[in-house]
């Protein structure tokens, strides 16, 4: 298969601690400069330190890595995959330093989040052009995936199996990390609010998909100061209020993340289970999308897609639902966040190569 341009793909993702000593610098590294209040910093904390201070993320990622580098050899997709994270070891600065030892001069690079907002895209646009800066490797963030049938249709699959198997009446709550609501306006562009419009997209889908009509979107991990709204409903509050309209058994599908975070183990699989757990609420948690074979074989889809585009072909370009395929460039404005204005990489107008040192 032709990979051409590129020579590596760079798995990108967030990184999370591993031992109990690297629960306050992981912490520290996530939160720098972003007012966190001290005490949500100690209750997060917590939440690693109920699981011995070691995050799945890790973990999750190797797995996806393994899977990755097997389903390319299966495909005759000759190309190096490499690992690198915004905030734990191995960190994204380490990664492209040994890319650039072993000579790779352009990478993809597919990141672990599947949507827009300054979080899941920006942010991590800024990571790679610090961990590239100086030595002369070239990368092309892919595409956003939040509508690939690769990503949409693992979630219908669990979605149809939990529903199977639920009592009559079950309601689908589909869950994401909430946001500060100015995150979602800048999303995508100034006022476009791309981050919700994408789940409320993806939601409908998974529900249609899987034959269901009794549907919500609710919100989990709300961070930041009190006095900042955030999206809300969030789970808690909002299985409260399905429990007083009647509603006895709900189906939790952790839409907005990839593999099972510290978010879905301990958010929901934790703190929402023993919330209807309290309603005597019947709980079940979908799956996430982890390494099934489709989200890895759609990791291989949107490299050669987008190894085709800089070729100056015109690829298929696979999408569900109304709102297709995301761009494969940033416009300049795509999810600005007011207190940063960091040099990125993979944005109308960025430098595409950067100088060597
Ligand atoms: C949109 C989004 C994603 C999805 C996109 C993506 O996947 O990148 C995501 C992923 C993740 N977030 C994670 C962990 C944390 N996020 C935090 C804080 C924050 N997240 C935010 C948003 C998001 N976060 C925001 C707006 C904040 C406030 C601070 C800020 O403005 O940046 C904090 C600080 C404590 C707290 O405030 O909760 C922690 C520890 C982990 C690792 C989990 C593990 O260990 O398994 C993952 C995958
Ligand atoms: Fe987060």
């Amino acid at each position: 298969m032709d990979a051409r341009p590129f020579d590596a793909l760079l798995l990108v993702s967030f990184g999370g601690p591993e031992h109990p000593d690297d629960v306050v610098p992981f912490l520290e590294n996530v939160t720098m400069g972003r007012g966190i209040p001290r005490e949500r910093l100690e209750e997060v904390g917590q939440h690693y330190f109920l699981f011995g201070g070691k995050s799945p993320i890790n973990e999750l990622n190797l797995e996806l890595l393994d899977a990755l580098r097997k389903d390319f050899a299966e495909h005759g997709v000759d190309l190096p995959i490499y690992w690198g994270n915004r905030n734990w070891d191995p960190y994204l600065r380490d990664a492209a330093r040994q890319m650039a030892a072993d000579g790779v001069r352009r990478a993809a690079c597919f990141v672990t989040s599947a949507y827009s907002s300054y979080s899941g895209c920006r942010q991590y646009r800024e990571d790679l052009y610090d961990a590239v800066s100086g030595l002369g490797i070239e990368l092309s963030r892919l595409r956003h995936y939040f509508n690939h049938p690769g990503f949409v249709g693992p979630f219908i699959e669990a979605t149809s199996e939990a529903l199977a198997s639920a009592p009559d009446g079950t309601h689908v709550v589909f869950v994401t990390h909430s946001i500060p609501e100015t995150m979602n306006l800048a999303s995508g562009g100034p006022g476009r609010e791309a981050y919700v419009r994408q789940h409320e997209s993806v939601a409908a889908m998974v529900a249609e998909g899987a034959g269901t009509h009794r549907w919500s979107l609710a919100y989990c991990s709300r961070s930041g100061s009190p006095h900042m709204p955030w999206l809300e409903p969030d789970i808690n509050d909002h299985l409260r209020e399905l429990h007083e309209s009647g509603t006895t058994s709900v189906v939790v599908v952790p839409i907005g993340f990839i593999s099972d975070h510290m978010e879905v183990i301990y958010d929901l699989d934790t703190e929402a289970k023993m919330t209807a757990d309290g309603l005597g609420m019947t709980y079940d948690r979908v799956d996430t999308p982890g390494a099934h074979p489709d989200f890895v074989a759609m990791v291989r889809d949107l490299l050669l897609e987008r190894a085709a585009v800089e070729r100056g072909e015109q690829p298929e370009r696979c999408s569900l639902g109304e709102l297709g395929p995301s761009h494969d460039v940033c416009p300049v404005d795509c999810c600005l966040n007011p207190r940063s204005a960091l040099p990125t990489i993979g944005g109308v107008g960025d430098a595409t190569a950067t100088a060597t040192a």
